[in-house]
C-alpha cells in the first residue's frame, strides 16, 4: 500500500541540527572504482540513498535486485528477456547506476542484461552505448533502440582509444566512460562534442579517480586517461549537498532560522554546494565551523533575478519552488536536461506550481515565474511522479501553506530516506496516510 504524507508546520521558526546521509553521486562513483580496483580501493561511509544501497548490493554481490537465469522481472512478462539465459540486473530508477554499470559491464566477460523501472526505459542511453560500441563493446537493445533494457554480451576487445561523445545530454555518460578508462588496455581519449552540461559532476569523477591514483589530462574538450593501476586507498563519501538544499529552502521560507548541517565542508567535490551562493541571495548565510555548516537567516531583499542552473540541475526544483513561494519572479536557464530525469521535471513543476496559481513560462529556453495569479490553497495535493526531488523541493512550502499532502512519501528514499523523519525532528507535523 502506498503511503502519502500529510505535512504541516505551525510556526515559522527553525532551530536545530541535521545529519545528512552521504552523496549518492560520490558513493556510486566510489563503488564502481572499488569494483574495478581489484581490492585496492575501499569505500567508507556508504550512503543510505536507495540508489547507492542498490548499487553496493549489485557490485558487492548480496543483491536482491539481481535476478539469475530465466527468472521473470516484475512487469516484464511479455518481454523477450523473460526467456534469456543471462544474468539480469535491475537498477530500478537509479540513473547513475544505469549509466555507470553500462560501462562497467561492457568490459566484463559475463553476459548481463541491465534493466530498470518503467521510467528508466524512457531515459536515453544511446549516446553511451554508441561510444562503448565504438570502443569495442558488444551491446544489444532488448526492447527499444537507444533505451534500456540492454544486453551486454561480454567479449570486449578494444578497437580504438579515441571516441567522441555529445556533452549536452547527460554528463553521466562521460563519467561512465571516465570511470572505466584506466582499465581499458589502451586507455581513453574522450572528445566532448558541443556544450558540456553538469560539468561539476565530471570534475567530481576526475577528482575521485585522482584520489584513487588515476591521473588524467584535460585540455579543451579532450579528456585523456592512460591505462594505469589504482592505488591502495579509501574513498570517503561526504554528506549530500543536494539534500542540504532542502534545508536551505526551509531556512529561506522561515521567519527565523538557525540550522547546523553536520559534516559538510566548503571544499566539496559536489557542484551542488553552490547552494550556499545561491541562497546567500535569499539572506541565508553559511558559516563553516564545528565540522559542518551553520545556516542563519538574515532578512534582506532578494537581489538576484537570473539563475543559470546548467551546472547544478538537481537544485532547479528547490530554487524555483523557493522563488515561487516568495513571489520572486526570477528567470532560469540551463534546464534542458530536466526533461529526461526521474520525470519531465519541467512539466512536473509547471503542473504542481499551477495548484497555487503560479506559472513557469518558457520562451527560447528561458523559464520565467509569473506569480501574479498566486493564491494560498487550504490543502494542496502534490503529485510526485516517482521523483524524490518533487517531494523534497515542495515540502518547504509547508512553512507558508496550511496543509500539504504528498503522493508516495517513500519516493524520497532514492537519495534521502530520512527526509520525512528529519522534518519531524525539526518540528514539522508529518503524518502517514494510506493512499
Ligand atoms: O553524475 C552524477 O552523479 C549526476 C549527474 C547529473 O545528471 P546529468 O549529467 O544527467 O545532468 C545529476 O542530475 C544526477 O542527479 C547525478
Ligand atoms: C537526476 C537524478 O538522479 P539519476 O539521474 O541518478 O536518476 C537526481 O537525483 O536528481
Amino acid at each position: 500500500m502506498m503511503q502519502n504524507i500529510i505535512l504541516k508546520r505551525n510556526n515559522k521558526i527553525i532551530n536545530g541540527t541535521v545529519n545528512l546521509t552521504g552523496s549518492k553521486s560520490e558513493c556510486n562513483r566510489a563503488l564502481i572504482i572499488e569494483a574495478l580496483s581489484n581490492g585496492k580501493v575501499l569505500v567508507e561511509n556508504i550512503s543510505d540513498a536507495a540508489d547507492a544501497v542498490l548499487l553496493a548490493g549489485i557490485l558487492r554481490g548480496n543483491q536482491e535486485s539481481r535476478v539469475r537465469n530465466q527468472e521473470i522481472l516484475p512487469g516484464d512478462t511479455n518481454s523477450e528477456i523473460e526467456n534469456c539465459k543471462s544474468e539480469i540486473v535491475d537498477i530500478g530508477p537509479a540513473g547513475t547506476a544505469m549509466r555507470f554499470l553500462t560501462a562497467y559491464y561492457a568490459i566484463q566477460q559475463d553476459e548481463v542484461i541491465l534493466t530498470g523501472s518503467k521510467r528508466m526505459k524512457e531515459r536515453p542511453i544511446g549516446v553511451l552505448v554508441d561510444a562503448l560500441r565504438a570502443l569495442g563493446a558488444n551491446i544489444d537493445y532488448e526492447e527499444n533502440d537507444g533505451y534500456p533494457p540492454i544486453k551486454l554480451k561480454g567479449g570486449f576487445k578494444q578497437q580504438t582509444n579515441k571516441i567522441s561523445i555529445k556533452g549536452n545530454i547527460s554528463s553521466q555518460y562521460i563519467t561512465a566512460l571516465l570511470l572505466i578508462a584506466s582499465s581499458l588496455p589502451e586507455g581513453l581519449e574522450l572528445h566532448i562534442e558541443g556544450d558540456l552540461t553538469s560539468r561539476p559532476y565530471v570534475e567530481m569523477t576526475l577528482a575521485m579517480l585522482n584520489t584513487a591514483g588515476i591521473k588524467h589530462h584535460w585540455e579543451g574538450n579532450v579528456i585523456s586517461i592512460a591505462k594505469q593501476d589504482f592505488a591502495a586507498t579509501t574513498l570517503s563519501v561526504e554528506p549530500d549537498w543536494s539534500a542540504a538544499s532542502y534545508w536551505y529552502a526551509i531556512a529561506a521560507l522561515a521567519d527565523e532560522a538557525e540550522l547546523f548541517l553536520t559534516g559538510l565542508t566548503p571544499y566539496s567535490l559536489q557542484g551542488d554546494s553552490v547552494i550556499t551562493e545561491i541562497m546567500a541571495n535569499f539572506g541565508i548565510t553559511s558559516q563553516f565551523k564545528d565540522g559542518g555548516v551553520h545556516l542563519k537567516k538574515e532578512n534582506k531583499p532578494i537581489s538576484r533575478r537570473e539563475f543559470d542552473l546548467k551546472e547544478c540541475p538537481d537544485l532547479a526544483q528547490t530554487v524555483i519552488v523557493v522563488c515561487a513561494a516568495l513571489n520572486h519572479e526570477a528567470s532560469f536557464t540551463g534546464l534542458e536536461t530536466l526533461k529526461i530525469k526521474e520525470t519531465d521535471r519541467i512539466l512536473a513543476l509547471q503542473t504542481e506550481l499551477a495548484k497555487m496559481g503560479v506559472k513557469l513560462i518558457e520562451k527560447d529556453e528561458v523559464y520565467t515565474l509569473d506569480c501574479s495569479g498566486k493564491f494560498i490553497p487550504d490543502n494542496i495535493f502534490i503529485n510526485t511522479y516517482h521523483d524524490h526531488r518533487m517531494a523534497m523541493a515542495f515540502a518547504p512550502l509547508a512553512l507558508i501553506l496550511p496543509q500539504m499532502e504528498f503522493e508516495n512519501g517513500p519516493v524520497v528514499e532514492k537519495s534521502y530516506p530520512a527526509f520525512w523523519t528529519d522534518l519531524e525532528k525539526q518540528g514539522f507535523e508529518v503524518e502517514e496516510k494510506e493512499a
